[in-house]
């Protein structure tokens, strides 16, 4: 300390001899709080988000109807295999577009054996660090613009229901589905996340049924605990449509069901991990049907295993179990994925930027040979 600088105590005892003066009370607010915080950047409102992209009835419809069919597959009164099909993450409106066209022309045509609904996940929840989706990151430079993320979201998600198509999507951030729920008809809670509590509340408000992954270290009860919390009616501290901070109340969501993704001691798709999670449903008093993610850990996060995973799932519920009401797959235009460029304009077009997928070829005879399977 140099010469000349007061001593420490003494200045404590100055401070605590004379009354605080607003000024002093200001700075030690900000001596104790938002320390580690640089910036707060003030957010466009969910209504004036809604205001600028207003939810079409069209597009109301095809959310509506799109949950309502999810609903009775979960319910076990429509046999049709529930097929979440697209990118691990949306990173290009046009490419994100494109497929959604040609998954559409598909789900068409193959929609009385299977419900097609597409992957659009906007929200990339990372092992450690790394590209955070769409809203977080919409320039992909860490520029993080959300209100244009968000934006940008909304704008996909009004196209792809415009195309007649149902979305789903993982909900990361708890502020999130106020500014784009109304346009998602089925939402995920992933494996790193099913254990929060803050993600189990938002799903109890949720108006879409909500599927939970197992944990990364494949644990089954993280998600079987995840149904049952989200069922209950939960208070908690959230945000309303005019962006204002207030607690929700939320009535519960039943439409919970379970997703095994693997886990770091290897996949959950085998018949032995199928009749446990089953099992464990029936023990927890939860319906006993659920979806297999054919990516993550049941592929080892390599692409092209995922056709394999799907055609055993396939085949165990070929041979009668239909406890499996569907699976998932991670797909894109083009297979693989790349790393992110200094600029995104460099991109390879239609190749992920997080997590491999399957190619949209490989992706079409996938589903159509699943359709003349379940058609035969
Ligand atoms: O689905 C996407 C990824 O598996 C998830 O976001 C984790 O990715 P990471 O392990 O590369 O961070
Ligand atoms: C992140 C995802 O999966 P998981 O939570 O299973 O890792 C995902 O499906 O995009």
């Amino acid at each position: 300390m140099p010469a000349s600088a007061p001593p420490a105590a003494a200045t404590t005892a100055a401070a605590e001899s004379a009354p605080a003066s607003p000024d002093s009370r200001e700075t030690d607010s900000r001596d104790t709080n938002n320390v580690n915080v640089r910036e707060f950047t003030q957010l466009i409102s969910p209504t004036e988000l809604a205001a600028e992209y207003p939810a079409t009835a069209a597009a109301r419809s095809v959310v509506q109807s799109g949950r309502e069919q999810i609903k009775r597959v979960l319910a076990g009164e429509d046999e049709r295999l529930l097929c979440v099909v697209g990118p691990c993450s949306i990173h290009d409106e046009q490419a994100a577009l494109e497929y959604a066209a040609k998954l559409k022309a598909v789900a068409a045509e193959t929609e009385d054996k299977l419900l097609i609904v597409m992957r659009v996940y906007f929200e990339k929840p990372r092992t450690t660090v790394g590209w955070k989706g769409l809203i977080s990151d919409p320039g992909l430079n860490e520029k993080f613009d959300m209100a244009e993320g968000l934006r940008k979201a909304r704008r996909i998600l009004l196209e792809i229901a415009d195309l007649g198509l149902p979305a789903a999507t993982e909900m990361l951030e708890p502020i999130t589905p106020q500014y784009i729920a109304d346009l998602i008809a089925l939402a995920s809670i992933g494996a790193r996340t099913t254990e929060s509590p803050c993600h189990r509340q938002m799903s109890s408000g949720l108006s879409m049924p909500v599927g939970y992954k197992n944990g990364t270290d494949g644990s089954l009860q993280t998600a079987l605990n995840a149904m049952t919390a989200a069922r209950a009616g939960h208070s908690f501290l959230g945000i309303d449509p005019d962006g204002k901070t207030c607690i929700v109340r939320s009535a519960g969501n039943p439409w919970g069901h379970l997703i095994l993704r693997g886990g770091h001691n290897g996949p959950n798709y085998d018949a032995e991990s199928i009749a446990k999670a089953t099992a464990g449903l029936i023990d927890d008093g939860l319906p006993p049907r659920f979806l297999v993610d054919c990516s993550h850990a049941n592929s080892g996060k390599d692409p092209l295993r995922q056709p394999s995973v799907w055609q055993n799932v396939l085949g165990q519920r070929l041979d009668g179990n239909d406890s499996i009401i569907g699976m998932m797959l991670e797909s894109n235009l083009y297979e693989g994925n790349q790393s992110l460029t200094p600029d995104a304009a460099d991109l390879k077009y239609g190749v992920s930027v997080t997590d491999g997928c399957l190619g949209w070829e490989d992706t079409e005879t996938l589903l159509r040979e699943t359709y003349a399977k379940l058609a035969s």
